[in-house]
This record gives structure tokens, C-alpha cells and sequence, in this order.
């Protein structure tokens, strides 16, 4: 029999290719519905240029929905550098894809080249973590996806990626624990191994 705990679950993700332009007006006519539906007055002073901001931010925040990791992983060199590269502390902000509102932390990814010491630039590890953030997430889905991407584009021996982030629905809804931070990695390759893991486990935590 199966053992079902280990299955991986897969979420189909529509390719940036097959996602409908943004639409703005639709966005500024939710925005508005949402407001009367909340006992707001949208033609109130403060309000009146509502609907039409929140549609511009949600633009900005849902962009990651109309980018591949491929767009931005675009410049590799053939440094030669065979060791682990690894950028920490990347401040990531996504929107929990039940309740549509912020968690916030840091991303830490790491990887080891391939044995051509095929690299990537370091802001380029930064603009990876942005595509899949800027989407309604879970934290489990984006911190798989920003390490499946790098295995895909790079060809590395290892990945890692670490997630810390605070889920404002868990601080300032729901079950209201403010602080609270949830941590989920994705490993793969060389990075499995014992020593290699414990080195990026060191690197990330050490100050
Ligand atoms: N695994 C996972 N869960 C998340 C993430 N973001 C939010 N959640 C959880 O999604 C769950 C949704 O649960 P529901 O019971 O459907 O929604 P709810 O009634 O609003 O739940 P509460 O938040 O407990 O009030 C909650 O437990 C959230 O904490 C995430 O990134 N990963
Ligand atoms: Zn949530």
C-alpha cells in the first residue's frame, strides 16, 4: 500500500503565458463591492480614490503571476566556482492565498554549482524569490517552487531554500498569534548531504 504521508502534493501553476492581461477595471469594481459589502461609503472623501489604488497596488503585488523564473535567471557565467553560493536575509513579501492579506519575512537560498561552475547573478537569486511571491501563495508552494526553478535553470549539484516568514492571518485574524513565524525548507541534490546541509544550516543561522 502507499504510504500516502510522503506523496508530494503538486499544484498545477498556470504559466505566466496562459494568464489573462491584468484588468483594472474589474479590480477597481471588486474593490468598490467590497467596500459597500463591509458598510463603507465609497464616494466618501477618503475613499473615493480607493478602488482604483488598491488596483494599481494589486497589480504591483500579484505581478510575480505574469513572470517565469526564467525571465529573471537570464544571466549565468561560467565562473568556475564549484562551492556553495548562497544569499541570506532577502526580504520577501507575499499574500497568503486564503485570506489575501501580507506574510512577510526572509528567504535564504543556496546553491552549488554544477561541476562547470555554471553561476548566476546574486540579484538574480533575489528576483527569483520576487516572481513567485508577488502570487497568492502558500509559503510551502513558493519556497518549492523558488528551489525547483534554480534545479531546472541552473543545472546545480544542490539547492536550498529557507523560508521565515510571519502570516499577518495568523497575527491580526483568526487565531492571533502576532510573532509567530513559520520556517519550511526545500532541499535538493548535494545539499541532502549531512556536512553540506549542516555548512548552509550554519551560514544562514550564524549572524
Ligand atoms: N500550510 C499553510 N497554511 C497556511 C498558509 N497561509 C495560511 N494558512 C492557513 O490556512 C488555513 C485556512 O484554514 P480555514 O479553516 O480554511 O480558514 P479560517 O477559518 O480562516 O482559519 P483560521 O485562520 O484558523 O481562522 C489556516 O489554518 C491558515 O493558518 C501557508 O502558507 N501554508
Ligand atoms: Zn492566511
Amino acid at each position: 500500500m502507499t504510504d500516502r504521508s510522503i506523496t508530494p502534493v503538486v499544484t498545477p501553476v498556470r504559466r505566466a503565458a496562459d494568464v489573462p492581461p491584468y484588468d483594472a477595471a474589474r479590480a477597481e469594481a471588486a474593490v468598490r463591492e467590497l467596500l459597500l459589502a463591509v458598510g463603507e461609503d465609497p464616494e466618501r472623501e477618503g475613499l473615493r480614490e480607493t478602488p482604483a489604488r488598491v488596483a494599481r497596488a494589486y497589480k504591483e503585488i500579484f505581478a510575480g503571476l505574469r513572470q517565469e523564473p526564467e525571465d529573471v535567471l537570464t544571466t549565468t557565467f561560467d565562473l568556475g566556482h564549484e562551492e556553495m553560493v548562497l544569499v541570506k536575509d532577502i526580504e520577501v513579501y507575499s499574500t497568503c492565498e486564503h485570506h489575501l492579506v501580507p506574510f512577510h519575512g526572509v528567504a535564504h537560498v543556496g546553491y552549488i554549482p554544477n561541476v562547470d561552475g555554471r553561476i548566476t547573478g546574486l540579484s538574480k537569486l533575489a528576483r527569483l524569490v520576487e516572481v513567485f511571491a508577488r502570487r497568492p501563495q502558500v509559503q510551502e508552494r513558493m519556497t518549492t517552487q523558488i528551489a525547483d526553478s534554480l534545479v531546472e535553470i541552473l543545472e546545480p549539484r544542490g539547492v536550498l531554500v529557507v523560508v521565515q516568514c510571519e502570516h499577518l492571518c495568523m497575527s491580526m485574524r483568526g487565531v492571533r498569534k502576532p510573532g509567530s513565524r513559520t520556517i519550511t525548507s526545500a532541499v535538493r541534490g548535494v545539499m541532502r548531504d549531512g556536512a553540506t546541509r549542516a555548512e548552509a544550516m550554519s551560514l544562514i543561522l550564524g549572524k
